[in-house]
């Protein structure tokens, strides 16, 4: 569909309008009464979101980033599915899954009842996906954009075989600085260490960032605080559906290194993903379905 289709089926007055964004890629602009709010549906990807009254945007978009077919898009909320992390078969397919790297379609738009905007964006498997991937799946992404910023990811199988997947809420959230950065809730967590030989270790305190981390937190609390002291605000993040949470930053070798960030991004993100990762694997029963969820409020101080 062109985005002059798009805005006479899914378009709502000013408050959802579909545009050209990057790269001629298509993206819904979204404006109402609690919040504005920016998705690429390529990718199925949020890149905004900012309530009124906040100043800042919840999420960090990398002035780097692609906005090519085939190419990650470095910021907001990518979707990584149906695995996370590097290929669990070793195969080479990319890292993070495939959904990231491609168009989805457009299910349904509405107003909520809170007068929010609820988008509901989706995917189902075909002949190329099934030759990354020989699977039967129908993938739901409903994003709710009110006060907060509400996420579900829906996977069904619709097919006659156990499938079973690995995925995430890979939240790039913008802050005003790392050096002031905390992430609590994690305290006594054992986690898997990605920097340092997947050691297991136990978090003791909050999660600080002097350096690089990558860590795989298991059994965690379904509500994480990232305190954003430099902008004087805290991002709770409330999910359901998953065992794990990674916290993600690259600190300033891999920044330089990575060409869709500038060399200082890391002072300016923390990636706290709400995942199943690792050991958390879902498994979903032919003709049953399952659904990540994960909130995401901004409050000041
Ligand atoms: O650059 P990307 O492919 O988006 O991956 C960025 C990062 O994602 C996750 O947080 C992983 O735990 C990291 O190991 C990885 O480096």
């Amino acid at each position: 569909m062109n985005i002059e289709q798009l805005n006479q089926k899914y378009g709502i007055g000013e408050q959802v309008v579909f545009k050209e964004g990057e790269g001629g890629l298509p993206f819904i602009h979204i404006k109402n009464e609690k919040a504005n709010a920016l998705i690429s549906i390529y990718g199925g990807q949020v890149l905004a979101f900012r309530p009124i009254h906040a100043q800042d945007d919840l999420l960090f978009l990398s002035k780097r980033a692609y906005y090519q077919q085939g190419k990650a898009i470095k910021g907001g909320v990518p979707i990584c599915w149906p695995w996370f992390g590097p290929d669990p078969e070793g195969k080479g397919r990319s890292a993070h899954g495939f959904m990231r790297n491609r168009m989805w379609d457009v299910i349904e738009t509405s107003t909520t009842p809170e007068n929010g905007t609820r988008i509901v964006l989706g995917s189902t498997d075909t002949e190329e996906t099934r030759s990354i991937w020989p699977r039967a799946f129908i993938l739901r992404l409903e994003i709710t954009i009110s006060d907060t910023l509400n996420l579900e990811l829906i996977t069904r199988n619709p097919g006659s075989q156990v499938c079973t997947i690995t995925q995430a809420f890979h939240t790039y959230f913008n802050v005003g600085d790392i050096r002031q950065t905390h992430v609590s809730s994690l305290e006594n967590t054992r986690y898997i260490d990605k920097v340092h030989d997947n050691l297991e270790k136990n978090q003791i305190g909050a999660v600080t960032i002097e350096a690089e981390v990558d860590r795989i937190y298991q059994s965690v609390d379904s509500n994480l605080i990232i305190h954003d002291t430099a902008r004087k605000r805290r991002i709770r993040i409330t999910s359901k559906g998953n065992r794990t949470a990674v916290v993600w930053n690259p600190w300033a070798k891999i920044s330089t290194e990575m060409a869709d960030l500038e060399d200082d991004d890391y002072l300016r993100f923390i990636c706290v993903e709400t995942t199943n990762a690792a050991t958390d694997r879902v498994h979903i029963q032919p003709g049953s379905e399952f659904r990540l969820v994960a909130n995401y409020r901004i409050e000041q101080d």
